[in-house]
């Protein structure tokens, strides 16, 4: 079901807590009384929770009190801001998102622990490589007889320069940001040449046809909106999408841009190549944030480094008989299993999205290296099983 206005958001999926995160900010430089007491309650419950969280992982009482009356110097933010998602949603599986590009240093006893644990082992002494995209062309089409795999993505995440991220958006920011990247996706040309839709008075039956036909995000999502990220919805949120449908751009979502390519089939290479050429051409219009030390800077903390997440819809029905051996496959060769409709969703007929777990420590062709040379391992293991 779609939700159409920002009130009906606020009050059927957000709690308390994420209230207080959507409404208040800290006073300048110190954190007010009510959200201190928010933060108290809200890390009890957590700790006396079964939550799986890497958040209730590495929030120790030793780090939570190091961290609560912190406050990042040009937004005010808050740990309760950082928390909020994951302190309102015990099954998340990260639960921790930065407010604003500050927070990953103010916080980064919190930060840096999960980005080690999601990342592999980047640890914080670590640094993100430079960017290196290589070339797609290296990497052979993954199923060029077509019995696995129904379409590729690759998609990528940027913040414009100068923007904190969600929480701290105000309302016009959110209108400026819409018009600096509706200006800049303008400017393609080629086979990037395309149409840019604002979510603001989209036809509701062409909104679900995008996000069933996988081109548009969903609305609602419940550990975006008690992070703060729903504010103003849908303003200033929207869709670029070419003429070809296989080159689209995400406006203000998750994180300021998403950049994808997707078609159908196992053309891992040409998907990437598309998306590289995209971001390029973007890069020329608008100055993304990248960090020394974290790469790319994304909202959320598992988007970091190259924030690539390259994926195949895929089925693969001899492995998937046995969901737990399936899974210590992928996390063998380092990839995340998620349902047909993205993340926290449920496969249908057998499809499955699986793409690369992390997207850090390595440059953009190796992360791109590391899911090819996985969904082909899978690919070989599936003809093993189905042969056995
Ligand atoms: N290989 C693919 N082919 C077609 N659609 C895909 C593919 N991979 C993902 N999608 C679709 O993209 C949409 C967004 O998915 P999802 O939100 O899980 O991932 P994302 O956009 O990479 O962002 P995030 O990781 O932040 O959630 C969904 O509709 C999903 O089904
Ligand atoms: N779209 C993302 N950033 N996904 C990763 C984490 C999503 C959610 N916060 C969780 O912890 O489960």
């Amino acid at each position: 079901m779609l939700l159409h206005s920002k009130l009906r958001l606020e009050h059927q999926l957000l709690g308390r807590c994420a209230q207080l995160v959507v409404n208040r900010h800290a006073s300048k430089g110190s954190v007010d009384k009510e959200v201190m007491e928010q933060m108290e309650e809200g890390f009890k419950k957590l700790a006396e929770s079964k939550s799986k969280s890497l958040l209730k992982k590495h929030l120790t009482k030793e780090i939570f009190e190091k961290l609560k009356a912190k406050t990042t110097p040009s937004f005010n933010s808050t740990l309760l801001h950082c928390i909020s998602s994951g302190m309102c949603n015990h099954d998340s599986g990260v639960g921790l998102y930065a407010p604003d590009p500050e927070a990953y240093k103010v916080f980064a006893d919190l930060f840096d622990p999960v980005i080690e644990e999601y990342h592999k082992s980047f640890k914080k002494t670590d640094k993100q490589p430079a960017t290196a995209f290589g070339k797609g062309a290296d990497f052979e089409n993954l199923d060029p007889d077509g019995h696995f795999i129904v379409s590729t993505r690759v998609r990528c995440g940027r913040a414009v320069k100068g923007y904190p991220f969600n929480p701290c958006l105000t309302e016009a920011d959110y209108l400026e940001l819409e018009s600096k990247i509706c200006g800049a996706v303008s400017s393609l040309t080629g086979e990037y040449k395309g149409k840019y839709m604002p979510l603001t008075g989209m036809d509701k039956c062409l909104q679900e046809q995008l996000i069933e036909d996988h081109y548009l995000f969903k609305e609602g999502d419940r550990f975006l909106a008690s992070a703060g990220a729903s504010r103003f919805w849908p303003t200033g949120r929207g869709i670029f999408l070419n003429s070809a449908k296989n080159f689209l751009v995400w406006c203000n979502e998750e994180d300021h841009i998403r950049i994808i390519s997707m078609e159908k089939g196992g053309d891992l290479g040409k998907v990437y190549d598309r998306m590289v050429g995209g971001v390029e051409a973007l890069g020329k219009q608008l100055q993304f944030n990248r960090d020394e030390r974290l790469g790319f800077l994304t909202f959320c903390p598992t988007n970091l480094g190259t924030s690539i997440r390259a994926s195949v819809h895929i089925k693969l029905p001899n492995l998937m008989c046995d969901p737990d051996e399936m899974k210590k496959l992928a996390d063998k060769y380092r990839l995340q299993i998620r349902g047909t409709s993205g993340e926290h969703s449920e496969a249908k007929g057998g499809v499955h999205d699986i793409s690369n777990q992390r997207r850090m420590g390595l440059t953009e062709y190796e992360i791109i290296k590391e899911m090819h040379d996985g969904i082909k391992g899978l690919i070989e293991a599936e003809c093993k099983a189905r042969s056995a």
